[in-house]
């Protein structure tokens, strides 16, 4: 007799919905996820919040996108929310519809619905073809266009150009997008896992706030990294909120927190920042090989540490 099958458990996923959306997309990029539950959600917060209460096991965001840069709802609320890492990141070609109920011409469209982050991404269009055009904000890009059969104010809705395969409107105009090479970066994110082992084309994301009032903290910043050959793809600035002019920095830094160089990076840090949100270490969606100067890689670090712990312990002359 065979032995019994090993239980299997389902996992949840949440994303950004209803079903179209770019954030979908995302998702299905991810193999661990083919097949298992998707929750579809309202917005961001939501989707945080179901990972943290339990009630999905991980959750995709967008949190940057080409044209109109940093997410600034995801970026806060990674900041916000403790016990949260990212363990993947995704790429999403985007491009834009304007899409109406069935018989509207575009003549006639005066209100839009649409999500501010495709808003943003069309408005040279918008401005152009529907100068005294007004904005609706929609929860999402499959929203915009959803709600128009649910009694929305708005005459048409900015989309994902496969929205015809999930509702019946009438596609009014194509390639809105102000960019045709837009892409939207998306993160998976779960509750704080062991970080994985590095792959050699990773990338670390952080949260750091500097020292008040310290004339140079920036610029020390910056050296924990250059000092060890760590690259940035990404430093964004965002205000803290509690008062005019304080920020966080949201940084990506190539490499992974099991990188010896990265490692030394975070702990230089570390000892001078009032606050660092370690993020994740995860594999690149670019694939993106990360290369650095012999003297930056493992073995140097490990060398060097040798070198002292035989000093300190007599083992070793000091000039060895
Ligand atoms: O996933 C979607 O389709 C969304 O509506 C969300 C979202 C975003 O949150 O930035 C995703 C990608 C586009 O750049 C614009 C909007």
């Amino acid at each position: 007799m065979s032995a019994p099958a090993a239980p299997t458990t389902t996992r949840t996923y949440s994303y950004l919905g209803p079903a179209g959306t770019f954030t979908e997309a995302a998702l299905a990029q991810v193999p661990e996820a083919v097949g298992q539950n998707w929750r579809s959600v309202n917005n961001v917060g939501e989707a945080l919040d179901d990972v943290v209460s339990g009630r999905s096991d991980a959750a995709m965001i967008a949190i940057e996108n080409s044209v109109e840069g940093g997410v600034s709802v995801a970026q806060d609320a990674l900041a916000n929310i403790p016990g949260i890492q990212i363990i993947g990141e995704y790429l999403v070609s985007v491009n834009f519809v304007l899409v109406a109920r069935p018989g509207t011409r575009i003549e006639d469209v005066r209100v839009i619905n649409a999500h501010p982050v495709a808003y943003a991404q069309c408005h040279l269009w918008l401005d152009a073809t529907l100068p005294n055009h007004e904005h609706i904000p929609a929860s999402s890009n499959v929203a915009a266009a959803s709600t128009l059969f649910e009694g929305s104010l708005a005459d048409a809705a900015v989309a994902p150009p496969n929205i015809t395969k999930h509702y019946d409107v009438e596609l009014l105009a194509e390639n809105l997008g102000d960019n045709p090479n837009a892409v939207t970066r998306f993160v998976l994110v779960s509750r704080t896992v062991v970080v994985s082992e590095p792959t050699g084309s990773d990338k670390t994301s952080l949260i750091v706030e500097l020292p008040e009032d310290e004339a140079g903290s920036l610029l020390s910043l910056l050296e924990q990294f250059s000092t060890r050959g760590v690259n940035l793809s990404l430093i964004q600035s965002r205000p803290i909120g509690d008062a005019l002019g304080r920020y966080r920095f949201v940084i990506d830094a190539d490499g992974h927190i099991r990188d010896e160089r990265v490692a030394d990076a975070l702990l230089g840090v570390k000892r001078f920042s009032p606050s660092v949100i370690f993020l994740g270490s995860y594999p690149r969606a670019d694939k993106a090989v990360i290369t650095h100067k012999t003297r930056y890689s493992n073995e140097v670090f490990a060398d060097a540490r040798d070198w002292l712990r035989g000093i300190v312990s007599g083992e070793t002359a000091s000039s060895d």
